[in-house]
């Protein structure tokens, strides 16, 4: 049988209401916090604390003589008072009087007086239509199982939600598919409505991205009748619908390759009644993106949309060109701010960033991303090196599993300096079994990423920051007066500035001919994590 959660309370004739509430006052019993119940024609139930609970379990001290009663736990409405309360009160309050009651009926004294339970409590969750989704870090001790499942009951019905699910890392799959795991509920389906658009997904399957509210309501705005245009990174639809449904796009082709996100987006086309306007391209946008067909381009794909450049200059039209919108992730750290992080000793981006990241080093100006790594890219030894500028021995630090860290370091810089880095010759020769079938990539400074081969030092010294100042000076894009909605960083427009003579080196091997990049606008979305932000790069491309 499962635990009691809910309020404790003391349940007494109608008749003698008034009068017991008043002597539970009196000897500080009663629980304000909650509105008394009626249980019955005849009876009443009083909400009281946990102590007067475990003392009428012994005693009818606390209550008038000769009053007959039953004690109970239930679900109770807050009192008119207590709706005021931010929900997290009224969690940690709820939670606080089940723990208690747990500790008391399981004699498993220490339950609530852990110090943890507090820190335990959600303060933030994500809302989809009527189920909350709670974050990865939150309910991790071990104490929540002796509630039972009506735990997640108490907790939903105190968030306003009929389901309940709890978060855990986006997995780095390519599909970026959400852990999610269901705690209250038959399935993950939620209906979603947003600026009046309607998305229907699964959050067991699919991501819902809630921090781009801001770029889905400016996309909203865009004016692209008569466009045909072109989503890189569909997923459910976040960007296709309000491309067709607000901006009114003639025609948006919308490529996805996990087929769970394919699934919603068709379904999700239907409901909102737009469906014959978008072809829907499931697959590898590489293989499957139509060519020379776009007025513009979305690529919402971060930390790095930069796989996708090539694909997007493809798909723009010849001869008349078009508009990237470019997501990436872009790094602002000073040197300042690298020399402070080597003091740090917990990861900010895991801390504060969305749990996008698997597992990301702050250290130096490398982010390291591990996927299908049992590790999860955190080395169990803990050796970390760093040294002045891209050492590779980091990475030999970080993934180090084996006794063997020099053979590893040896290893890992003569695949840098032939051009090799694959993490198979990485177990093979070193021996560590954990490194099998692991696939890496290296972010820079610059925010750009590179998978096995590319890793080079060369690569990283190629892309540090400075060089890309001096390149940003020299260039032939025009970014006189770049607009954006926040103070612009010199960082953005680096990034900015760099990312526009790439693309206008693409649009020339890929359509022939010189071609023009114009930087409409940058737009910064969020922060991501400390001294990472969510860029937009609004790109205007046109045959020179
Ligand atoms: C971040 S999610 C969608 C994000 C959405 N655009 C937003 O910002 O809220 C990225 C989507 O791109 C898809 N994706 C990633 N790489 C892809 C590729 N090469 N071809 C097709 N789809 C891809 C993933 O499956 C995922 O659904």
């Amino acid at each position: 049988m499962s635990a009691p959660t809910g309020v404790p309370v003391v349940i007494i004739p109608k008749t003698s209401a008034q009068t017991v509430r008043k002597h539970l006052e009196i000897g500080r019993l009663w629980d304000s916090r909650y509105s008394l119940k009626k249980t019955d024609e005849d009876l009443v139930a009083i909400p009281i604390t946990s102590e007067a609970y475990k003392m009428l379990t012994l005693t009818t001290g606390g209550l008038p003589a000769a009053v007959e009663y039953t004690l109970d736990v239930i679900n109770l409405s807050p009192s008119k008072k207590d709706l005021l309360k931010p929900p997290w009160e009224h969690l940690r309050e709820t939670l606080g009087n089940l723990l208690a009651i747990v500790n008391s009926e399981k004699k498993s004294a220490g339950v609530r007086d852990s110090e943890t339970w507090e820190d335990d409590i959600p303060k933030h969750w994500e809302k989809h239509g009527d189920m909350v989704v709670l974050p990865d870090h939150c309910f991790k001790n071990d104490f929540w199982r002796h509630c039972g499942p009506q735990l997640w009951e108490t907790v939903a019905r105190i968030l306003g939600a009929k389901r309940l699910a709890k978060k855990s890392i986006i997995s780095q799959d390519g599909f970026r598919t959400p852990q999610v795991e269901l705690l209250l509920g038959k399935d993950g389906w939620v209906t979603h409505i947003d600026n009046h658009i309607k998305y229907s997904y699964d959050v067991t399957r699919c991501m819902f991205s809630a921090g781009n509210i801001t770029e889905k309501l400016r996309v909203a705005h865009f004016h692209c009748e008569g466009e045909t245009v072109v989503d890189l990174y569909a997923g459910i639809g976040y960007f296709t619908l309000p491309y067709l449904i607000h901006a009114k796009a003639r025609l948006v082709h919308a490529c996805e390759w996990n087929p769970d996100a394919a699934d919603a987006l068709r379904k999700n086309l239907h409901l909102n009644g737009v469906a014959e306007r978008c072809i829907v391209h499931q697959g590898d946008n590489r293989q499957v993106c139509p060519k020379g067909v776009a007025d513009r381009v979305n690529l919402g794909l971060i930390p790095s949309s930069e796989e996708g450049w090539p694909v997007a200059c493809a798909a723009l039209k010849s001869q008349s060109g078009g508009i990237l919108h470019i997501h990436y992730n872009v790094e602002t750290k000073t040197p300042e701010h690298r020399n402070d992080s080597r003091k740090e000793t917990a990861n900010p981006i895991r801390e504060h960033g969305n749990g996008d990241f698997n597992e990301t080093s702050s250290q130096e100006h490398l982010q390291l991303q591990w996927s299908q790594c049992e590790s999860r890219g955190v080395c169990p030894c803990n050796k970390t090196k760093s040294g002045p500028g891209f050492d590779i021995s980091q990475i030999a630090g970080r993934l180090h599993r084996c006794e063997d860290t020099k053979s590893m370091e040896n290893t890992l810089q003569n695949m840098a300096e032939s051009n090799e880095c694959n993490s198979n010759d990485m177990a093979k020769d070193t021996g560590c079994p954990s490194l099998t079938g692991m696939s890496f990539s290296v972010t820079c400074h610059c925010g750009s990423k590179h998978l096995g081969k590319s890793l080079t030092r060369e690569h990283v010294k190629q892309h540090d920051g400075y060089h890309y100042d001096e390149r940003a000076t020299s260039n032939q894009t025009s970014d006189t007066a770049i607009t954006c909605n926040k103070k612009l960083l010199p960082q953005w427009k680096t990034w900015a500035v760099t990312a526009a003579d790439q693309i206008r080196d693409i649009l020339h091997k890929t359509h022939g001919g010189q071609w023009k990049t114009e930087i409409l606008h940058l737009e910064h979305v969020k922060s991501y994590a400390p001294h990472v932000d969510h860029m937009v790069l609004d790109l205007l491309c046109k045959p020179a």
